[in-house]
């Protein structure tokens, strides 16, 4: 087998940005290779705009390096200037020139031979499928047809990188699936290393090859979606992509006790505060046989008792909250289809071992 050699298409390394004495960006290093999507996740202000404002180079890091198919474009002391770097930008407020026709808004970065342009505006406006309104304006287009545009218009140049911040937040929920799914699959064809910007978990399981995942200013874990999903870090890394059930104890023997039974905590001293993590939908749920709930097995642990305080049908889910006899605390279970008991109804919850995660308090 063919062992690739050719360095990442981009790679930020240790990048560090300050604002005013405080530090946005700390210590930020990934790569993306070509053809791959490499989505920046996290909440509003944690670093993910000014990251991508670096690496096109309309903002300078205090240090880190930047390099684009292993040269070096940007340090503290060398830069290559924005227009040089071959990068499309996409950003939410995409605006596309009102006075431009379709044509002339994508072959706007083009430069060579007047039929090379016109080829490669036709080749990019059959892709997003628009090619009947190639000689129409703007405003004659839809929200989701604007925005097909600027994506043939950021791709036309045949950019290297293809950095997209919050593409599609503007659009309506009804859109969006169906034109991030068309996006993906341009863009792969297209080869670009793709560099997505969101503070939208759905987006980045839905668009990503690899998951960065940033909090205040650092990425705290990095993967394919699967991985961070299924192997989260920590409970805020838990909860950014669900909601989630806490339970508190305290180590004893390499075990904590709870309620459900005891939990595995290999290598965690005794005495040490834990919390044991888990989502919604691995709560398993069994009906009240006289007062009592299923017996325990190894994969279930111990049922614990609990009273339906609250139950929602979501559409492909419902949501169940009960209040937990144990202490009397909330603990949310979903289970698929239609399942909405009453207030009141009594029910015995347990978890699933293998999808659970303890770590320290
Ligand atoms: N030019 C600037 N001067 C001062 N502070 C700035 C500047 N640009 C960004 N910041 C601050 O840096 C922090 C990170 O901003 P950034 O836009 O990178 O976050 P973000 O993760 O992209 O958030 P959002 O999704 O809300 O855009 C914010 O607190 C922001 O106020």
């Amino acid at each position: 087998m063919a062992i690739n050699t050719a360095p990442p298409r981009l790679e930020i390394r240790n990048l560090v940005c300050r604002f005013g004495g405080r530090t946005v960006v700390d210590d930020v290093s990934l790569t993306v290779q070509a053809g791959q999507v490499t989505c920046l996740l996290g909440p509003s202000g944690c670093g993910k705009s000014t990251t991508l404002r670096m690496i096109a180079g309309v903002e300078m890091q205090d240090s880190g390096e930047i390099y684009v198919d292993g040269k070096l474009v940007c340090d503290t002391v060398f830069r290559v200037p924005p227009e040089r770097r071959e990068i499309g930008l996409m950003f939410q407020d995409f605006a596309l020139f009102p006075h431009l026709s379709v044509a002339d808004n994508v072959a706007f970065g083009l430069k060579g031979a007047k039929e090379q342009k016109r080829e490669r505006v036709e080749e990019l406006l059959r892709k997003v499928d628009l090619i009947r309104h190639i000689d129409g304006f703007p405003h004659q287009l839809s929200g989701g047809e604007q925005q097909r545009v600027a994506l043939a218009r950021a791709l036309a140049p045949r950019p290297r990188i293809m950095l997209m911040d919050e593409p599609f937040s503007g659009l309506d929920n009804r859109l969006r699936d169906g034109i991030r799914d068309e996006t993906l699959a341009i863009l792969k064809e297209e080869d670009a290393a793709v560099l997505l910007v969101t503070h939208e978990p759905e987006e980045a399981m839905r668009m990503a090859d690899e998951i960065a995942l940033m909090r205040r200013g650092k990425i705290v874990q990095q993967g394919a979606p699967y991985n961070v999903y299924t192997r989260p870090v920590d409970k805020a890394a838990v909860a950014f992509f669900s909601d989630v059930n806490v339970l508190q104890s305290q180590v004893n023997g390499a075990l904590a006790q709870t309620p459900f039974g005891q939990f595995l905590a290999p290598g965690v001293p005794d005495g040490t505060d834990v919390e044991i993590v888990f989502r919604p939908q691995h709560v398993r749920l069994d009906f009240d046989r006289n007062g009592k709930g299923p017996l325990p097995t190894a994969t279930d642990g111990v049922a614990a008792r609990g009273v339906v305080e609250r139950a929602r049908f979501l559409g492909n889910e419902s949501l169940i909250e009960f209040r937990m006899d144990y202490d009397g605390s909330i603990l949310k279970a979903t289970v698929p289809n239609v399942f909405v008991p009453n207030p009141g109804r009594v029910m015995w919850l347990t978890i699933r071992r293998d999808r659970c995660f303890v770590f320290p308090a």
